[in-house]
C-alpha cells in the first residue's frame, strides 16, 4: 500500500504523549450513538449519556416491544430538555434476523462435540438437543459444513454463552449440527447466524413496517437504521414506504452492511443510502477475522469519498462489565476515526452494561486524541483528487472554506443551510475546526397545513463528524437580506462563545449562499 494511506501526522513526540488532554467545550468531533435499554433509561442517566458526548440514541426493535421504547423515548426528550443537549432518534430494524425460540426461558446447556437439532416448529420445548427457530427455510438454505453462529442478543464475544455450530445433516426441515464449544444460552433473546448464507426474507419484515408506521411515524424518527441491508433496492423500498408516510419523507436511511452479500454489493447500496453502518457484529462472524480490517478501511474510505457518513459498531464490548476498554479495543476505536469514520455505535455497552456513561466518555476521548494527529492534510488532497474536475461550484467553495479556516486558523466554520447538504459538503472536507450548521427552516405545504422544515435536518447532522448544528428560529426570513444576514449571523456566533468554541479575537469562516452563488468570508472579530 501507498505510504500516503497512514492517515497520521508525523512525528509525533513521544513526551507529547503524556500532556494531558485539554478540557474542550464537546468531547469529540466523531459522534456516538448509543443504543438505550434497560441500563440507559431513566431521565438521568440519559442526561449523563448526552453531557457525556451522545448525540444519537439507538431504538434497536429486535428487542423490547413499542410500549418499553416509548417509556425510554419519554425519558429521553426529558433529558435533553433538561440538559439543552440535542439528539438524534435513530430506528433499528430487527429484519431478517434469525432467532431461537425459547420460550420457558429456562438456561439451555449446549455441550461440545454433541449434536442439536435446529427446528422450525415452534411449539417445540427447547432442549439440550433441539432448538426450535423462528424461520423454515433454513434447511433449504444451508448444507453440511456451513457454520452457524449462535449468541445472546448483543453478543459481545467474551460471555460464554455463545456457541459455534457445524452443519452436519439436513432433514426435512431440520437441521443437524455439531456442537463446536461447550456454552450456555441464558437469557431472553438468542439470534443466529449462518455464515455466507442467503437468507430468504425480505430485508424490511411486516412486524418491521408496523413499527414504522405506528412508532416511527408517531415519534417522527430521523434516521431509519436498515438491518441486514443486501441490495440497493432494500434502500429503495424502504425509502418508497417511508415517503409514504408524512414528515418521515425527511427520514434518512442508513444500510446496514451485515453481510458478504451486503459487502458485495456494497456501491450500489451506498449510492442509494443516506449513510452506512459497518455492522461488525454480524460481519465480523460472516468474515473470516483476518478480513474484517480490510472491509472497513474500504468501505469507511468509499464513504468518506460519497461524502455519507459511515458508523462504526461494536467497539468496547469489553466495557459492559468492565470501567475500562482492552488496549485492543482502546486501539480499535482511534483506528476507525483515523480511517475517517463519522460515528461510534455502542450496543451492549449502553443498552446492558454496567457502566454507559462511562464508556461514552472514554469513546469520546479515544476519538478526540485520534482527531488531533489525523492526517487531513492527505485526506483533504485524495478528496480533492477524487471528485476531479471540474467541480461542481458548490463542492469548489465548500472544500476551499476548509482550507481557508485551516490557513487563518480559524476557531469554527459558521456554515447556513437549508437541506444540510453545505453542512456535509463541508465535513466531507474533515475540518479540523468544529462547523456550527446553522439550519435556516424552510416554510412548506402539503396543500392541507404549513410547516417548517429544518428539525429533521439539524438532528440528522447530529451523526456528522465535526457537525454541530443549531436550528435558526423561523421567523427569519429564508432569504438572507441585509438585515437578517447579520441577526442570524450574530445569533450563530453568540451560540459559539457561550459554548465556548469562539473566544475574542478569533477568526471564523462562514460559508452561506447569497442568490445563486456561494460565498466564503473570513471574519476577525473584536470581542
Ligand atoms: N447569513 C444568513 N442569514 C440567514 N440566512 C442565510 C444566511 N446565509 C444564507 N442564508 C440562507 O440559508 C439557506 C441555506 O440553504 P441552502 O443555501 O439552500 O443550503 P443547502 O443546499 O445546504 O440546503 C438559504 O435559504 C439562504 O438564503
Ligand atoms: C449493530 C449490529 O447489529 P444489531 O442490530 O444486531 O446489534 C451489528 O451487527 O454490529
Ligand atoms: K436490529
Ligand atoms: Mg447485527
Amino acid at each position: 500500500m501507498h505510504s500516503t494511506n497512514l492517515l497520521l501526522e508525523e512525528p509525533i513526540r513521544m513526551a507529547s504523549i503524556l500532556e494531558p488532554s485539554k478540557p474542550t467545550f464537546f468531547p469529540a468531533m466523531t459522534k456516538i450513538v448509543g443504543t438505550l435499554g434497560p441500563k440507559s433509561r431513566s431521565v438521568e442517566i440519559i442526561s449523563c449519556c448526552l453531557k457525556a458526548g451522545m448525540s444519537v440514541a439507538r431504538f434497536d426493535f429486535s428487542w423490547g416491544d413499542a410500549e418499553f421504547h416509548q417509556e425510554t423515548l419519554e425519558n429521553l426528550k426529558a433529558a435533553i430538555k433538561s440538559s439543552k443537549k440535542l439528539c438524534a432518534v435513530m430506528l433499528d430494524t430487527g429484519g431478517p434476523e434469525l432467532q431461537v425460540v425459547n420460550k420457558s426461558e429456562n438456561p439451555i446447556s449446549l455441550q461440545a462435540d454433541s449434536l442439536v437439532v435446529l427446528t422450525p416448529d415452534q411449539d417445540k420445548e427447547a432442549t439440550s438437543n433441539l432448538l426450535p427457530i423462528n424461520f423454515s427455510g433454513l434447511s433449504k438454505s444451508v448444507k453440511n459444513g456451513d457454520t452457524i453462529f449462535i449468541g445472546q442478543y448483543l453478543f459481545t464475544g467474551s460471555e460464554t454463552t455463545s456457541v459455534w455450530l457445524e452443519v452436519t445433516e439436513v432433514k426435512g426441515e431440520d437441521v443437524i449440527c455439531l456442537i463446536k464449544n461447550s456454552a450456555t444460552l441464558a437469557g431472553p433473546l438468542y439470534t443466529l447466524h449462518v455464515s455466507q448464507i442467503r437468507i430468504d426474507l425480505p430485508t424490511l419484515t411486516d412486524k418491521d413496517k408496523k413499527v414504522i408506521s405506528t412508532w416511527a411515524f408517531r415519534n417522527k424518527i430521523d434516521i431509519l437504521s436498515l438491518s441486514y441491508t443486501r441490495h440497493a433496492e432494500d434502500v429503495r423500498h424502504a425509502r418508497e414506504f417511508l415517503s409514504k408516510l408524512g414528515d418521515l419523507n425527511q427520514t434518512q436511511i442508513f444500510a446496514k452492511i451485515e453481510n458478504v452479500e451486503g459487502m458485495a454489493n456494497f456501491d450500489e447500496i451506498l449510492r442509494e443510502a443516506d449513510g452506512i453502518i459497518l455492522s461488525r457484529g454480524n460481519l465480523g462472524i460472516d468474515l473470516p477475522p483476518e478480513k474484517v480490517f480490510l472491509f472497513q478501511k474500504a468501505a469507511v474510505h468509499k464513504c468518506n469519498m460519497a461524502g455519507k457518513p459511515a458508523v462504526v459498531t461494536r467497539v468496547v464490548d469489553s466495557m459492559t462489565d468492565n470501567l475500562r476498554p482492552t488496549r485492543a479495543e482502546a486501539t480499535d476505536v482511534a483506528n476507525a476515526v483515523l480511517d475517517g469514520s463519522d460515528a461510534i455505535l455502542l450496543g451492549a455497552e449502553t443498552l446492558r452494561g454496567l457502566y454507559p456513561v462511562e464508556t461514552i466518555s472514554i469513546v469520546g476521548k479515544i476519538c478526540a486524541e485520534a482527531e488531533k494527529v489525523y492526517n487531513q492534510d492527505v485526506y483533504f488532497k485524495r478528496a480533492v483528487k477524487y471528485v476531479g474536475e471540474p467541480m461542481t461550484h458548490l463542492e469548489s467553495i465548500a472544500s476551499s472554506a476548509v482550507r481557508a479556516a485551516i490557513k487563518v486558523k480559524a476557531s469554527v466554520i459558521i456554515c447556513f443551510t437549508s437541506s444540510g447538504r453545505a453542512a456535509r459538503l463541508i465535513a466531507k472536507y474533515r475540518p479540523p475546526m468544529p462547523v456550527l450548521s446553522v439550519v435556516i427552516p424552510r416554510l412548506k405545504t402539503n396543500q392541507l397545513r404549513w410547516t417548517f422544515s429544518g428539525a429533521f435536518q439539524a438532528r440528522q447532522s447530529l451523526i456528522v463528524r465535526g457537525l454541530f448544528p443549531i436550528l435558526a428560529d423561523p421567523r427569519h426570513p429564508a432569504e438572507s437580506t441585509n438585515a437578517t444576514d447579520e441577526s442570524v449571523l450574530k445569533v450563530a456566533l453568540d451560540h459559539g462563545k457561550t459554548a465556548g468554541v469562539i473566544k475574542p479575537h478569533d477568526r471564523v469562516v462562514v460559508f452561506q449562499k447569497v442568490g445563486d452563488s456561494s460565498v466564503v468570508k473570513i471574519i476577525e472579530l473584536e470581542n
